[in-house]
């Protein structure tokens, strides 16, 4: 059976990384890794403290060393969950392609609105039009997605579940080995 590596998420805020990342790590018995879990846990606070007090600069440092530290320590044995702002370093986008299968969760900005709406956790969210920042997000990150994944997957209108199946049966059609599916 061949050796699966690393599996990466990425995709926009509300694609549903976290969710679907803890689902497939479950079913493939990988540890899972949620980026912006492990960002906090480093710095003994959240995500909005660490954009507050050190500015976007750095969270997106401490990002990057966390994905560094993850990618070094873990290889070959886990699931990880970016943030949606993971492809915007290129030193990222390297560690990216050099260190795992990365699967891209696409989400129309209308259900990435939908889903992001009920929480108040993403600083970059906390404007005045929400719908707005994720549609110009949307537009420089989508080809930048691209750029690093190997898999493509379309989560509108698929409960979590049946996105983590389609994730799972595409990643083993990938690799063309099996994978206990539970
Ligand atoms: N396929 C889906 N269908 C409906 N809701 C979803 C789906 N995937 C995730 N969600 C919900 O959307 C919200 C954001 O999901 P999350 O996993 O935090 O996304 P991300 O990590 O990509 O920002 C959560 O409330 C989650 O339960
Ligand atoms: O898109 C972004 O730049 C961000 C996405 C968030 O993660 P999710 O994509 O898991 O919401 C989190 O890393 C931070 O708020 C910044
Ligand atoms: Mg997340």
């Amino acid at each position: 059976m061949t050796k699966v590596p690393n599996i990466i998420l990425v995709g926009p805020m509300g694609a549903g990384k976290t969710t679907i990342g803890r689902l497939i790590s479950q079913s493939m018995g990988k540890e899972f890794y949620d980026l912006d879990k492990v960002i906090e846990d480093n710095a003994g606070a959240d995500i909005s403290w660490i954009f507050e007090k050190e500015g976007e600069d750095g969270f997106r440092r401490r990002e990057t060393q966390a994905l560094a530290d993850i990618v070094q320590s873990k290889t070959q044995d886990c699931v990880l969950a970016t943030g949606g702002g993971i492809v915007m370093r290129e030193e990222n986008r390297d560690i990216l392609h050099e260190n795992a299968l990365v699967v891209y969760l696409y989400a129309s900005v209308a259900q990435q609105l939908y889903r992001t709406s009920k929480s108040t956790h993403r600083p970059l969210l906390q404007t005045g039009d929400p719908r707005a920042t994720l549609k110009k997000l949307f537009e420089v990150r989508d080809p930048l997605y691209k750029e690093v994944a190997t898999l493509v997957i379309e989560t509108d209108a698929r409960h979590p579940r049946s996105v983590a199946n389609k994730v799972l049966a595409a990643i083993k059609r990938h690799l063309n080995t099996e994978i206990i599916v539970s």
